[in-house]
């Protein structure tokens, strides 16, 4: 397992069922690695309280890194395992990933504002509570939370059995808020990898930024030195939102109505007026009644960088379905996340200008929304938080 500890995890590719994505290296693995098919995410809070509340939260971040390292590698949770401990004692993992590859797991760590205001700990701008947004039906039950962890693999057991591990050491220091599975990955972040589809059908993710665009990368998703806080220098900011799509709506609208509404060619990608997923979008073109092709209010001219003065971010989300919502609708959308610099001068304008003017609004609802700080990627020996808790 030595060599993989070396390299870092920005140019890794997605591999087969056996590959194992870096854990240590420059940054976090898990956001720009090429986005794997499977998530599950959990936000928890800290329960402990007190004057010790500092040094459990630093105990179990330590546990946690150990554990999180061994299993990104494929391995048990901790030595012993499932099995092979003391048959007295209740074993060391969970064991539901027995035998299974490491399937690119990756395991991003972020630490919300609420934990800073606990440890006493100013918070950076970029942490600040979102603003509410028109047609906000935000449910503080699946929003917030003290920490974070992103897990993303190709296999969903592989990513599950590690944030039930994860969670169950936490057990008294801190507790589940809210968790979310994924799948279907909505965003390409590499340019490896083809584009999939949302639970509307459409590619997404074809005109993000992608892993191979270091300056790009620089300018729009790592936090530099300069900016500050110290502990978050080359790390960046992690921005959720549960997105409902009602999807029995949208499948009772034209599919001219739905390109329109997008921007975007159902079948292709292609922006409308062109041919190819990635031709450039023309917001200028003039379509065959002398009318911008790409509508004044689509979903990508209102999101694009020419309408918000150059603001891109790194999108990286999940289709979900919960089930189904008791009125005969699924309980279906997308679980947005997005990696930025700095989340009010980035997601702020652009999801005010989406809320205000996007079509698409018609057929979604935010439900949920959080906002993490993930620090940069750790070097031997380092556990997840140090440059926080120790720096
Ligand atoms: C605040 C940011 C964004 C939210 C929230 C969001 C929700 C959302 N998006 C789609 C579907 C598509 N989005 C597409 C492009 C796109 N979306 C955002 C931002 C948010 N989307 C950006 C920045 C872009 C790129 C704009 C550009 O410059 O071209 C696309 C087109 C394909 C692509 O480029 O990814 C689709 C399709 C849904 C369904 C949704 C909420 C449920
Ligand atoms: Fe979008």
């Amino acid at each position: 397992a030595g060599g993989y500890l070396a390299a870092s995890s920005e140019s890794e590719a997605p591999g087969p069922a056996e590959a194992v994505v870096p854990f240590r290296g420059v940054r976090q693995a898990g956001i720009v690695t090429p986005a794997q098919d499977r998530l599950h995410f959990v936000a928890l809070d800290v329960t402990a309280t007190g004057p010790i509340v500092r040094a459990a939260v630093v105990a179990l971040l330590k546990r946690w890194t150990t554990a999180a390292e061994r299993m990104t590698a494929g391995a048990e949770a901790a030595p012993g395992g499932a099995v092979n401990r003391n048959p007295a004692a209740p074993p060391t993992d969970t064991g539901e990933a027995l035998g299974l590859p490491a399937a690119s797991l990756t395991l991003t760590f972020g630490i919300g504002g609420t934990l800073l205001d606990k440890l006493g700990i100013p918070r950076p701008p970029g942490l600040a509570d979102l603003p509410p947004f028109q047609r906000d039906q935000i449910d503080p039950a699946l929003s917030g939370g003290d920490l974070c962890i992103q897990a993303c693999a190709d296999d969903p057991q592989v990513a599950v059995h590690a944030v039930r591990n994860l969670v169950r050491m936490g057990f008294g220091t801190t507790a589940v808020r809210w968790s979310q599975l994924g799948f279907g990955r909505t965003s390409s972040t590499s340019t490896t990898q083809q584009t999939h589809r949302n639970l509307f059908g459409f590619k997404d993710g074809t005109n993000n930024l992608k892993a191979e665009d270091a300056a790009g990368l620089d300018e729009h998703v790592w936090v530099p030195a300069s900016e500050g806080p110290a502990w978050l220098a080359g790390g960046t900011y992690l921005v959720a939102r549960r997105i409902r799509m009602h999807v029995e709506t949208w499948d009772r609208t034209s599919l001219t109505e739905q390109e329109s509404l997008t921007g975007r060619l159902k079948g292709s990608g292609a922006p409308i007026g062109a041919t190819d997923e990635f031709t450039p979008v023309d917001l200028a073109a003039p379509g065959p009644d002398g009318t911008p092709a790409i509508a004044e209010d689509a979903h990508i001219r209102l999101a694009s960088a020419s309408n918000l003065g150059g603001v891109k971010i790194l999108r990286r989300g999940y289709n979900f379905v919960d089930g189904s919502d008791g009125a005969g609708h699924l309980n279906a959308g997308l679980f947005f996340v997005a990696f930025m610099r700095d989340p009010q001068r980035q997601f702020v304008p652009m999801q005010s200008a989406l809320a205000r003017r996007d079509r698409l609004m018609e057929y979604i609802e935010h439900t949920g929304s959080a906002v993490f700080a993930c620090p940069p990627g750790l070097a031997d020996g380092a556990y997840w938080g140090q440059s926080l808790l120790e720096g």
